[in-house]
């Protein structure tokens, strides 16, 4: 392989994005962006030696994992690239590729183009076309055609960029390396960019950067469908986890409450984890009497065990009696504090069968749930 070193040039103070701190070491899915940066390079497996150009306070610097060489960058762009060329001087690589650190989606598509660009040429940029019309501030149209929006890493043969860059004035401050090189002389071409490869400039860019490294979520809804008998009784009718004034009560091995047993079902059904009589067999004298509060609290452990998140509960209760209405409320406060979900998220509705059929003649009541987990993909 062609000896190749990778610069990432990570000095600056990121003064448009804002925050605290500078915007390399902002965390973004989990990691410092500039983590990102450096790993998303290291997987293209393209590069000999990393290059990485800190500023001499940045303390943040010191928890980034990896080999890379480290080096202290200067107050522009330039005086950083500046240093990390000088730091390949006594070892000298073949090509160097130039990196803004604020980039982190450096990958195998963008450099190979380059990399084939160098054996033709001294120098090679990714660049886009421009999709917006484009105006000067007189409203004078602007030729898009002869424009690009060049992007880093920027690639060249070493000895010759280091030769641009060291040909400067000691104060210069460039646009970016291929105007070195241009101005040295060097030939150029262009490679394809990348709209992925933007750079986190402005205080927006970090949700941008947020939702495109984040681990996808596939959203998952599983149903469940339960029904016990109604009888008159003395005994208590548990409906959601809400004691209901009624001379009736529900049938069961448990205590029967049809609510929490169907959504209880629909999050196991989610999580293709069974159904409740597998987890909770009726055979099982332990659970003789229980309160079904803890089979739902249990499919909610072992929901969270299988990386899934209760996001959504839907219930409907099909019954002529007792009226759910007054008790809806307490029910939705219940269901909420046993799942942790928000209260917002916690749909409990009604509905009778009009007079027709067991739950129209008050032999039992049935109840139907809709329950949705998100899950890493
Ligand atoms: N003195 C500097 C200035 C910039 N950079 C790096 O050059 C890249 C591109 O620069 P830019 O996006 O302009 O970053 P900042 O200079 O940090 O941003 P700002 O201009 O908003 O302050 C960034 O990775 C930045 O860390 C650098 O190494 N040394
Ligand atoms: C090098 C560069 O990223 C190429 O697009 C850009 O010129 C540097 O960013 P800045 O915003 O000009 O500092």
């Amino acid at each position: 392989m062609t000896d190749r070193a990778l610069i990432l040039v990570a000095a600056g103070r990121g003064q448009r994005a804002g925050g605290e701190l500078p915007k390399q070491y902002r965390d973004i899915a989990g990691k410092p962006l500039l983590a990102w940066t450096m790993d998303n390079a290291s997987q293209t497996a393209l590069f000999d030696r990393i290059i990485l150009v800190v500023a001499a306070n940045d303390s943040w610097a010191a928890d980034l994992p990896g080999d890379a060489i480290r080096v202290t960058g200067g107050a522009t762009r330039t005086a950083s690239v500046r240093a990390g060329l000088d730091a390949l001087r006594e070892s000298p690589p073949a090509q160097v590729f130039i990196h803004d650190g604020a980039r982190p989606f450096i990958d195998r598509d963008l450099i190979q183009p380059l990399i084939d660009a160098l054996t033709t040429h001294d120098g090679a940029v990714p660049a886009l076309a421009i999709a917006d019309a484009l105006k000067s501030d007189d409203f004078t149209p602007v030729d898009r055609d002869r424009l690009r929006r060049v992007q880093t890493p920027q690639a060249f043969d070493y000895a010759k960029i280091k030769a641009a860059y060291d040909a400067l004035p000691a104060d210069a401050s460039a646009h970016d390396d291929i105007a070195v090189a241009r101005e040295a002389g060097l030939t150029l071409a262009f490679t394809p960019g990348s709209e992925r490869n933007f750079k986190v400039t402005w205080p927006d860019d970090f949700a941008k950067a947020d939702a495109m490294l984040s681990p996808r979520k596939l959203t998952i809804t599983g149903s469940g469908f339960d029904v016990h008998k109604l009888e008159k009784s003395e005994a208590p009718l548990w409906l959601c986890g809400v004691e209901i004034d009624s001379p009736y009560t529900l049938v069961g091995h448990s205590d029967a409450d049809v609510g929490l047993h169907a959504i209880t079902d629909a999050l196991l059904g989610a999580i293709a984890q069974g159904d409740i009589g597998d987890h909770f067999p009726p055979s099982d004298p332990q659970w003789k009497g229980a309160a079904s509060d803890r089979f739902l609290a249990h499919a909610v452990t072992l929901a969270r065990e299988h990386g899934a998140t209760l996001r959504h509960v839907d219930l409907t209760i099909i019954c002529e009696h007792p009226k759910i209405k007054p008790y809806r409320a307490a029910m939705r406060d219940r269901v909420a504090a046993i799942t942790g979900l928000p209260l917002g998220r916690v749909s409990i509705k009604a509905t009778t069968t009009e007079t027709l059929g067991f739950t129209g003649r008050r032999e039992g009541i049935a109840a139907q749930a809709l329950a949705t987990v998100e899950i890493k993909a």
